[in-house]
């Protein structure tokens, strides 16, 4: 597509421009949207059709207002949204929450700290402890490594979290009669994507990919809801010297801007009533901060798209030079910074999505402290909460008719998306290497993964059988991920969960607002709230059903209505035996290049199939003597060839990626020998 569709202009927004486009697994988003009370802004801008990737174009942006997600009535950048908001009628619930099908079970999930902080205080266990409220987020993979990049000794204490949101069907999706081929539980960590195939015979049937993620949103969960699950637990520990991450990636237009937006609004709400009732008079201060990564190079985005320079200083610590930073007081102050930022980001248009960010843009939430908490020394930061709205990306076989500026910007997307899954990966695998310089997305979040840092992850899913593939892609490089991950993954009831995290964050909030705060070390508390969540002893990448995540099985489509029924017999492969430290690295990597070699077998023996069925039906059709039978033979033929040449090129890609996981294998054991070596 070319990139067509820019528009916007705002009477207030100075320099603006847009841009927009796409990658192979992930992708990304933009900014800001409604939350329960408030402010639904966002924007993606467009961008003018400026051929110099460095200098983002001018764009404008509508000022209409719109009734974003929870209800409420905003202006802003998400007037653009409603291009592309092709979705079901929403079904309003009168609770103020947003939903499409809404489920009453979930109701009272996605409650801010209006509600729960009194109990947290108190230290009971309030309504919401027996709803899938707050899941801890923090999965475990509490690690401690070394960053030698820079030859530099860095503790690495990352705990990544993995959620999924699934959006629900969009209007065109439902034109073009696509089915929802997704499905999840109640109450469970499973999602399941039901894959259409043909067999070499041209008959349908249906392959079943099953996932468990730490959490599944499925389309019913609200805004609030994906806050209280993901950003919400963190809040606390950033008051404790954490630097916290969170960012959603998937296919573009898959919902990550409409899940990102609302979420640092709703954070600061939260940050701001600690400071203001656990932490009165301790001298903490907040700032904002806004800038966009574009074509490599940093602009302010609350400061006139200024352009900044990334440096790092001795310490190795990432500094952005000219980043205008924001004291704030107030929610208000906060939503009309945000506002302004979202109105100068740069968006466009891909295949897939009229309004895509074209750039990453980074919000940062910063709390800050004197030494004796009086505000007449300088402030020193405590803990940084970064959002991050990826920019979009499409698979390079999507953007064939992308003009070339949305193509070099696809491919500068697509390294740093590349980058940051790289470096989570580092991060939970426990590499001594983390290679944050292979972006400047990495780079300038390096000071945000090391040290004692969180990341929560939202993967963005579209239900469309049109996204199949992209859905595949996303969910399994999020089970990647997972798996090299320490414990997580095991298929679990979400409410007892819920309690048991809830439980976890009280004690945490209780531990800081007893504590004096003037000590902010905090490697004690850090460690035994990481303990009390390193609950799950079960190996990880394996469910209760000992069906390895994300593997896939096949079964027949007898009807319709039999569609997700699965009568194949699911394969349980042996469960290892839990090691006392949760971990299996070795066995991960061997896991996947099994995967990948199943794979790559499976491809062969349906090109043997296929062979075997030709020849059969040319015998067929010879010994039938048909009036015809040279043409009905040649129109078989060329069908069949068509899916051999489709197999053959499947089996070629299975090969580069085995190959690819063999490269990691060799590497990781070099690093392995090294450092037992050491
Ligand atoms: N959970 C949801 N409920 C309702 N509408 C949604 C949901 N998720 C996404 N949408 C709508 O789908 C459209 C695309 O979503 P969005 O712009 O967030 O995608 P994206 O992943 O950020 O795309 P890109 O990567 O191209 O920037 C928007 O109109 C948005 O309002």
């Amino acid at each position: 597509m070319s990139v067509v569709g820019r528009q916007m202009s705002r009477s207030h927004s100075t320099a603006h421009h847009h841009r927009q486009y796409s990658d192979n697994f992930i992708d990304a988003s933009k900014w800001l949207q409604s939350s329960s009370q408030d402010f639904g802004y966002g924007s993606k801008m467009n961008r003018s059709l400026q051929s110099n990737p460095s200098t983002p174009p001018v764009c404008s942006r509508s000022s209409s207002l719109r009734n974003v997600g929870d209800g409420h009535v905003s202006p802003g950048l998400f007037d653009l949204h409603s291009f592309d908001t092709e979705l079901l009628p929403r079904v309003q619930d009168g609770s103020g929450y947003e939903g499409y099908s809404f489920d009453q079970r979930r109701s009272s999930r996605g409650r801010s700290f209006d509600e729960s902080e009194p109990n947290l205080l108190a230290g009971k266990v309030g309504s919401r402890s027996t709803k899938r409220l707050p899941e801890s987020s923090l999965l475990k993979s509490f690690s401690g490594s070394v960053d030698k990049e820079c030859g530099l000794v860095v503790t690495v204490i990352n705990c990544s979290s993995l959620k999924v949101r699934k959006r629900p069907l969009n209007r065109k999706e439902m034109g073009k009669k696509e089915g929802d081929i997704i499905t999840t539980e109640p109450n469970s960590n499973a999602i399941t994507v039901h894959e259409t195939k043909m067999k070499v015979d041209l008959t349908e049937y249906m392959e079943k990919h099953e996932f468990v993620f730490d959490s599944v949103l499925d389309e019913g969960v609200s805004n609030d809801e994906v806050y209280a699950e993901t950003v919400q637990p963190v809040v606390p520990l950033i008051f404790q010297r954490t630097k916290a991450t969170c960012f959603a990636y998937g296919q573009t237009g898959s919902g990550k801007t409409y899940t990102m937006q609302p979420l640092p609004i709703k954070a600061s709400q939260d940050i701001l009533r600690l400071m203001i009732h656990t932490y009165r008079n301790q001298g903490f201060q907040l700032f904002v901060s806004f800038f966009e990564i574009y074509g490599g190079k940093l602009f302010d985005l609350i400061n006139d798209r200024k352009k900044l320079c990334m440096r790092e200083d001795g310490k190795q610590q990432v500094c952005i030079v000219g980043l205008q930073e924001y004291k704030v007081f107030d929610v208000e102050t906060i939503r009309e910074l945000i506002e302004r930022g979202n109105a100068t980001r740069s968006t466009g248009t891909t295949g897939a999505n009229e309004e895509s960010s074209r750039s990453h843009a980074i919000l940062q939430l910063v709390i800050k402290r004197s030494a004796d908490g009086s505000e007449s020394k300088p402030a020193r930061m405590v803990g940084k909460l970064s959002f991050i709205d990826l920019a979009g990306s499409e698979r390079g076989a999507d953007t064939t008719d992308n003009d070339k500026q949305t193509r070099m910007e696809g491919a500068e997307i697509n390294k740093s998306l590349l980058a940051l899954k790289e470096c989570i990966r580092a991060l939970d695998s426990d590499q001594g290497h983390i290679p944050f310089r292979g972006s400047k997305l990495t780079e300038v979040l390096r000071d945000s993964f090391v040290g004692n840092s969180r990341t929560v992850m939202i993967s963005c899913i579209s239900p469309g059988s049109g996204s199949c593939e992209h859905t595949l892609n996303t969910l399994r490089y999020a089970d990647r991920v997972k798996s090299l991950s320490k414990g997580t993954g095991s298929k679990r009831d979400l409410l007892s969960s819920s309690t048991l995290n809830l439980r976890d964050s009280t004690a945490l909030l209780q531990t800081t607002s007893d504590d004096s705060i003037t000590d902010f070390p905090s490697d004690k508390n850090m460690f035994v709230w990481s303990m009390s969540v390193d609950r799950d002893s079960s190996p990880p990448h394996y469910n209760l059903d000992g069906v390895p995540s994300g593997r896939s099985q096949s079964y027949q489509v007898s009807a319709p209505d039999d569609r997700w029924r699965n009568d194949a017999p699911t394969k349980r492969p042996e469960i290892p035996t839990p090691q006392p430290n949760n971990f299996y690295p070795d066995e991960d990597l061997n896991d996947l290049l099994m995967e990948e070699e199943d794979l790559i077998s499976a491809h062969r023996q349906q090109v043997e199939e296929t062979i075997d069925v030709v020849k059969e039906e040319m015998d067929l059709l010879v010994a039938a003597d048909e009036p015809e039978p040279g043409n009905q033979i040649h129109d078989y033929v060329a069908k069949l060839n068509t899916i051999l040449s489709q197999k053959a090129a499947g089996i070629l890609q299975l090969q580069t990626r085995l190959a690819q996981f063999q490269r990691h294998l060799s590497e990781y054991n070099v690093i392995v020998s090294s450092s037992s070596g050491n």
